[in-house]
């Protein structure tokens, strides 16, 4: 018998294979942990942007709840793309109620190509309920400032963002730095204990990062299930990131996707 680490990813679809659930499954499966899925919404969307998207409802949020805890052993959950109040408040009705032991929160609010992903009464009810029961949120530069309120401007603003974002209730923030400047991408971590990491990977030069942020939130959530803490996950999680980017698929056009083969038959 082989036992093996279970999680769920609770994202949207993206219907060109590159963000979302489709990246999520890709890294879990790469990490060799199993992955349950709870479909937050579907998206018609490629490498130029996002087409449409059908959330699903609250109910149906429920259900996929019941359904997946009342079978596996969920020891770390994820949070991707939400979409609406409802099904945020349906998210958080069944985080409370499972308990996940692990749970990072990707507040994926922007997509790539510019799309507007999230509504602004949702983000409120991320902020006041959801970051509350975060083992890690993981915002880009562009959701923290949603989140603060405030334009990160320099490396003391980023500073007060991790520790303001904290105070709304995550235990551990990290910045990721991908959508800033310069030769080296920097992502910051503010631990419980108040204590910043940061952590640096030369800045890739090129646009085919359609799912960075999914496929490292996935990452980091599948060495929470394999019980290793923040500080041993993120130096490998970079490597991992820089790897997928770097060994391109040439899959579509525009912000094509990330390889999630690397390592798998090295
Ligand atoms: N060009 C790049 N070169 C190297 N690493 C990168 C690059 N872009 C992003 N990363 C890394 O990918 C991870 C995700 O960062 P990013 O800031 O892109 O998140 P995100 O905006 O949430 O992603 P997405 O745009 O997919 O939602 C981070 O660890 C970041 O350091
Ligand atoms: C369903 C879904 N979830 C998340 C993202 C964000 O990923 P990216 O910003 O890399 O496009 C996305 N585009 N689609």
């Amino acid at each position: 018998m082989i036992t093996i680490p279970q999680v769920v990813t609770i994202a949207g679809i993206d219907s060109s294979g590159g963000a979302g659930i489709n990246a999520d499954m890709k890294t879990f499966h790469n990490q060799k942990v199993c992955s349950a899925t709870i479909v937050t919404g579907l998206t018609a969307q490629n490498n130029y942007g996002v087409q449409k998207i059908l959330p699903t409802n609250k109910d149906f949020i429920l259900a996929q709840f019941d359904s997946v805890f009342s079978d596996l052993e969920i020891s770390a959950a994820k949070t991707g793309a939400l979409f609406d109040t409802a099904q945020v408040e349906g998210v958080i009705q069944g985080l409370k109620k499972y308990k996940p032991k692990h749970l990072v929160v990707d507040p994926v609010m922007v997509a790539k190509g510019g799309a507007i992903l999230l509504t602004k009464e949702a983000i409120d009810l991320i902020k006041d309920e959801l970051l509350p029961l975060a083992e890690l949120v993981t915002p880009n530069l562009e959701e923290a400032e949603v989140m603060t309120g405030y334009q990160i401007t320099d490396e003391n603003s980023l500073l007060n963002s991790l520790h303001d974002i904290q105070k709304l209730g995550a235990k551990n923030v990290l910045i990721k730095g991908g959508h800033g400047q310069g030769e080296l991408v920097r992502d910051y971590l503010l631990l419980t204990d108040g204590s910043v990491s940061t952590y640096d990977s030369k800045r890739l030069l090129t646009e085919r990062t359609h799912g960075t942020g999914d496929t490292l939130s996935s990452y980091i959530t599948a060495h929470l299930a394999m019980g290793e803490s923040l500080r041993e996950i993120m130096p490998n999680a970079k490597a991992f990131i820089s790897e997928a980017i770097s060994k391109t698929i040439m899959v579509g056009h525009g912000h094509g996707p990330l390889n999630h083969w690397v390592n798998i038959n090295d």
